[in-house]
């Protein structure tokens, strides 16, 4: 039967009004600054959701120094864009871990993505290789995300580095108790599963601006806000290139369905081999999945195949899909003509 979304679905006025009555919308939402390569990163994101069968529309927010080509490059993409302006953390003397960290906290804006219920932020220099559209099943109330590792140098400031201890293997260098109790569960904020609120975006802020700023940025801040709620989810849902070599035992490669080009000298799109631990073999064939997808035209957005009825927003494919079944009352068409 020829499905037809409810009159009030799609209003005439060419804008889509979707009912906000109960229905849940979802998406995954990624963010992208600046006007250097990270936009590759997105096209290759965008390309591997597809390539996963993913049910669910890419959202990019974007602060305004993307230029309008990237822009556009990630429209033809299929990706829905949002501009947002760049959140900056209280004036400080603090050494971020790496000096661009600061324009991190932009990330925070995406809480107030009200229009969605549940959504999956990934960096651009994410690769999902395998569906995971069952994370928006995950019940609500919680953070999800991976546990991230203490291993690597860019950690060496901090006490758990210089005594040797990572989360991923708290028996092997045990938390000194003269050190008080151990951290609590610290996740990589590359990849996480949330619920988009007006109130916690405006907690976010709010809180943002009487907290000192720490060398990991809004990956500390958001661990230290979400401490209550976070729930770790397994590594194949993010794995951190350095578990690779810092942590091999919990690493099944062909169970990763995420891939996190985090590692110094491993975003694919700037791969050079030169790097610490980048001529690893490992490392070699995830670059060369991430340049695949990247360079496979049948995974390219195809307008033709999700046409933007007259006069919306959006290809129905990213709207509707957004919107689950129960949401639309399907009725039979009466033909328009
Ligand atoms: O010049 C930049 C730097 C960062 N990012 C975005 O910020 C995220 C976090 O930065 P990055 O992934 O480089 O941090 P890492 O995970 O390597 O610590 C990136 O994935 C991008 O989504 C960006 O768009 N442009
Ligand atoms: O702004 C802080 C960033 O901190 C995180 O990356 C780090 C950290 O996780 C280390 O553990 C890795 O070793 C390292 O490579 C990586 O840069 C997030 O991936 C990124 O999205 C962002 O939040
Ligand atoms: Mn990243």
């Amino acid at each position: 039967m020829a499905p037809t979304v409810r009159e009030n679905g799609f209003s005439g006025n060419g804008k889509v009004s979707i009912p906000h009555t109960g229905y849940s919308k979802r998406a995954y939402v990624t963010f992208l600054a600046g006007n250097g390569d990270y936009v590759k990163g997105v096209v290759g994101l965008a390309k591997g959701l597809r390539k996963a069968n993913s049910a669910y529309p890419l959202v990019v927010a974007i602060l305004p120094d993307v230029p309008e080509d990237h822009r556009e490059i990630l429209r033809a993409q299929g990706c829905i864009i949002r501009e947002i302006e760049p959140v900056y953390p209280p004036a400080n003397q603090t050494q971020f871990a790496v000096a661009y960290f600061v324009i991190n906290y932009s990330k925070l804006r995406i809480w107030n993505f009200e229009e969605y219920s549940k959504m999956v932020y990934l960096d651009a220099d994410i690769q999902v290789f395998d569906n995971i559209d069952h994370l928006f099943d995950t019940p609500d109330g919680y953070f999800y995300a991976v546990m991230d590792c203490y291993c690597e140098k860019i950690w060496s400031y901090s006490l758990q580095y210089s005594i040797g201890y990572c989360q991923q293997c708290p028996e092997k260098v045990t938390w000194p108790a003269e050190l008080g109790s151990p951290p609590s569960l610290y996740f990589n904020a590359g990849m996480f599963v949330f619920e988009p609120s007006r109130l916690t975006y405006e907690n976010l802020l709010e809180t943002l601006q009487v907290t000192p700023p720490t060398p990991f940025a809004e990956q500390d801040f958001l661990n230290m806000f979400f401490q209550k709620m976070y729930k770790p989810i397994p590594l194949v849902y993010n794995l951190v290139l350095a578990m690779l070599w810092r942590h091999p035992e919990k690493v099944e490669l062909d169970k990763v369905k995420v891939v996190h080009y985090c590692a110094a000298g491993s975003k694919p799109w700037r791969y050079t081999g030169k790097e610490d631990n980048m001529d690893r073999e490992d490392i070699k064939m995830l670059v060369a999945k991430w340049w695949d997808i990247y360079n496979d035209e049948s995974l390219d957005f195809k307008a033709e195949e999700n046409p933007v009825p007259e006069g919306e927003l959006f290809p129905r494919s990213s709207i509707m899909v957004s919107i689950p079944e129960r949401a639309i009352s399907y009725i039979r068409a009466t033909s328009a003509a």
